[in-house]
């Protein structure tokens, strides 16, 4: 398997290419089992983001992330999950399609989720940016919460998302278009 090879908070990895169309292979960035880049980059990020009260991610990637970021920052994180548990009073949802998903998903808060994030200052993270497609989703939900979102911020930003000036990011990562 052919690999990308690039530096993340001053850690050297080597990505996967992995075809997702015809058209179009990506590096595959995972964080789950990466302890060492986890810690990192949530410490090279928190440097750049502003002051927030709750970190808010979208299962699953950038639930480590979320966690780490909160841990050494403001303690306080929410996961949009992708189904419904029992324990989910009156959730609402919103419907996404990111770049490495072949099928459409859902994102759910909860009622408590909602009220614990209403009229707070919001930090939104994720692994990868890339479409912006689950930003946009996880900011359509927070909308309708009534939270404010005071940053966006990502490890790596994938393809055009690098020339986004309304995200705050680590490192670009190309797209790899045959
Ligand atoms: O900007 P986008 O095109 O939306 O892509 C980025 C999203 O895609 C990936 O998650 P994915 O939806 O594959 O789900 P997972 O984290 O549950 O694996 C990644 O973790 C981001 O959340």
């Amino acid at each position: 398997m052919s690999v990308y090879k690039m530096t993340i908070a001053g850690c050297q990895r080597q990505l996967p290419i992995c075809p997702i169309s015809d058209s179009l292979d990506i590096a595959g960035f995972v964080m789950f089992g990466d302890v060492e880049v986890t810690e990192a980059a949530a410490k090279a990020l928190m440097e750049k983001c502003p002051e927030h009260d709750v970190i808010v991610t979208a299962e699953s990637k950038g639930i480590p992330l979320a966690y780490e970021m909160a841990r050494i920052g403001c303690r306080n994180y929410v996961v949009a999950r992708k189904g419904i548990k029992a324990y989910m009073e009156e959730p609402i949802h919103v419907e996404v399609k990111s770049i490495t998903t072949d099928h459409v998903q859902k994102l759910y808060l909860s009622k408590a989720d909602c009220e614990s994030l209403r009229d707070k200052r919001i930090l939104i993270v994720d692994d990868v940016i890339s479409t912006g497609e689950s930003l946009a989703a996880i900011e359509e939900l927070l909308h309708s919460v009534g939270g404010q979102v005071v940053g966006k911020a990502c490890v790596l930003a994938e393809g055009d998302a690098k020339d986004r000036t309304d995200i705050i990011y680590l490192e670009p990562l190309p797209l790899f278009f045959k």
